[in-house]
């Protein structure tokens, strides 16, 4: 079989079921935001902190693993004590947060002004909103790319998209898959492994993909991103999985040449 068949058959094998427990039980990022969801004890500003951080996720001085864990572990109860007011403490806090961090320390002023941005929109959202925008998370990434003027499949606004996922599955308890028509986040790790199979576009390739498996394009994100990560702690967890056939098949795609 050539690579490209190979690729196509082995996601269609591990489908959307598969995503989702790599999702929960080996990316640890997930991990990270049930540990922040149980300790932080509010779900609203929990929500909020995630698309936050995730608006701010890029150009990192660490792994995607190491940011959401220095995040998950920070000190929020100065913004816990003063969420009465009207959220003001959540963003500068955050900026308090994101000025001293270890893991994310590039073009911060630029991250800022993108916080700054995003203040007034997620100000003004309950969490009966959040909850709808879980619901309809097409709605939520055309209002998110909106607010921040930038294109609708730009990889922050799809990060976002899919942390949001990630923490409403924890606060909402209900799995609801991601819609096909949200992109995968083009980065570094996606771009390499894209290259063995094509040189076009890799949000092009991806959705194609996503539409002859039948995976929405951010739930084969999720497998890639575990799959093609250096973290040992995720390999070990792949590894361990019950289902056995999933550490077969995501060994294969590793290995695919
Ligand atoms: N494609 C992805 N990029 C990421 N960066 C980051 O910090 N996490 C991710 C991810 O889950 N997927």
């Amino acid at each position: 079989m050539d690579k490209l068949n190979n690729l196509k058959t082995t996601l269609k094998e591990l489908g959307i079921e598969s995503a989702k427990t790599i999702e929960e039980t080996v990316d640890l990022q997930y991990h990270y935001l049930e540990n922040l969801q149980k300790s932080l004890n509010n779900d609203e500003l929990f929500l909020k902190l995630v698309i936050i951080n995730a608006l701010t996720s890029y150009q990192l001085s660490t792994t995607g693993e190491n940011w959401w864990k220095e995040f998950s572990e920070y000190n929020w109860d100065n913004t816990i004590k003063n969420k009465e007011k009207d959220n003001g403490d959540l963003f500068e806090n955050y900026i308090l947060f994101l000025s001293n961090s270890n893991g994310n320390r590039r073009i911060n002023n630029v991250k800022i002004k993108r916080i700054n941005k995003i203040k007034p929109f997620l100000n003004n959202l309950p969490i009966a909103d959040l909850e709808n925008y879980y619901l309809n998370m097409n709605s939520f990434r055309d209002n998110l790319a909106k607010q921040l003027n930038t294109k609708k499949d730009s990889k922050t606004v799809v990060f976002a998209i899919k942390m949001f996922g990630y923490a409403s599955r924890i606060v909402f308890k209900r799995f609801i898959p991601y819609p096909f028509e949200i992109e995968i986040p083009k980065d570094s790790r996606i771009e390499k492994y894209t290259k063995k199979f094509t040189e076009q576009n890799p949000i092009e390739f991806w959705n194609n993909i996503s539409k002859e498996t039948e995976i929405p394009p951010l739930h084969i994100d999720s497998i890639l991103w575990s799959a093609l990560g250096n973290s040992k702690t995720v390999k070990i967890r792949l590894k361990s999985l019950e289902n056995k056939e999933i550490s077969k098949k995501i060994d294969n795609l590793i290995n695919i040449q």
